[in-house]
């Protein structure tokens, strides 16, 4: 039996003034995997994150996330939820006062009770799984942008989160940042468990991180595939997205193996 969606988006319909930007969002996200939205740029993809999130409501459709209709909830509920939730935007939006280790406690002292003798254990047990040992006292503009993003990382995951939401998360990155970034959150996953959400235009790459990939183009989801089907898709919002950022090489692959 297929396992209930951690995260379903049912018939989800928002426009802004005249502006439709979706038109009958369906997407599921089943518990501990990971689900990568791609799509040309201002197609929406944010735009869906942020329902996710609970910070916009669809004009129409439903949004279930942890067993709680997110359009229908009430505020104390919505709340519940996303004390499950940690967020990684492309901007990381470290607090400049604040040294590393504060910044990475900041959620646990925002959301929690927890003591101070714990919450020093839960930060350092994350930095060190970031591999941030001995930056606690560094400010951020001491330290580089990969570490700024690692010192993210953690302060999105310090509170074992049961979803977490990356929207570009390697952005401004070089290649070999990003790829750390990568590997460090496929372990972190990995120990932790958790579901994730990711927007990225980071294409292929981010296949990698990927059980699902989903194309949103045309105001809809075009397909929600694990990466392999996906580069094989038949949908021509599909095929044309996989040429345009992957090259014809995928195409011929394509035609290889539809044809062998
Ligand atoms: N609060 C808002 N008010 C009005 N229009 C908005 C709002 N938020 C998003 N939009 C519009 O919705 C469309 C989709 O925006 P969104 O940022 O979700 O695209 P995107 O796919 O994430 O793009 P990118 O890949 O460039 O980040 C854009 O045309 C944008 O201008």
């Amino acid at each position: 039996m297929e396992q209930e969606p951690i995260i379903e988006l049912v018939d989800v319909e928002k426009s802004f003034g005249e502006q439709k930007v979706l038109d009958g969002v369906n997407l599921r996200v089943r518990p501990g995997t990971t689900l990568v939205i791609v799509g040309a740029s201002g197609q929406g993809k944010s735009v869906i994150l942020k329902h996710m999130l609970g910070l916009m409501r669809p004009d129409s459709g439903q949004v279930r996330i942890l067993g709680c209709d997110l359009t229908r909830c009430r505020q104390r509920e919505l709340k519940e939820v996303r004390r499950h939730f940690g967020v990684l935007f492309q901007n990381v939006a470290l607090f400049d006062s604040m040294n590393v280790f504060d910044n990475v406690a900041l959620p646990l002292r925002e959301r929690t009770k927890m003591p101070e003798s714990q919450i020093r254990e839960r930060v350092m047990d994350k930095l060190a799984m970031m591999g941030l040992e001995g930056a606690e006292n560094k400010f951020p503009a001491q330290i580089s942008g990969g570490m700024q993003k690692r010192v993210g990382l953690a302060r999105a995951l310090v509170i074992d989160p049961k979803i977490v939401f990356f929207d570009e998360p390697t952005t401004g990155l070089d290649v070999h940042k990003s790829n750390e970034i990568y590997r460090l959150f496929y372990r972190a996953q990995a120990q932790l468990g958790y579901t994730a959400v990711i927007v990225s235009h980071d294409v292929p790459k981010i296949f990698k991180l990927a059980d699902e990939v989903a194309l949103l183009a045309d105001r809809r989801i075009q397909g929600c595939l694990p990466p392999e089907a996906f580069q094989l898709s038949d949908n021509p919002h599909i095929r044309a997205f996989v040429e345009t950022t992957m090259g014809p090489i995928y195409s011929s692959e394509r035609e290889e193996s539809v044809s062998s």
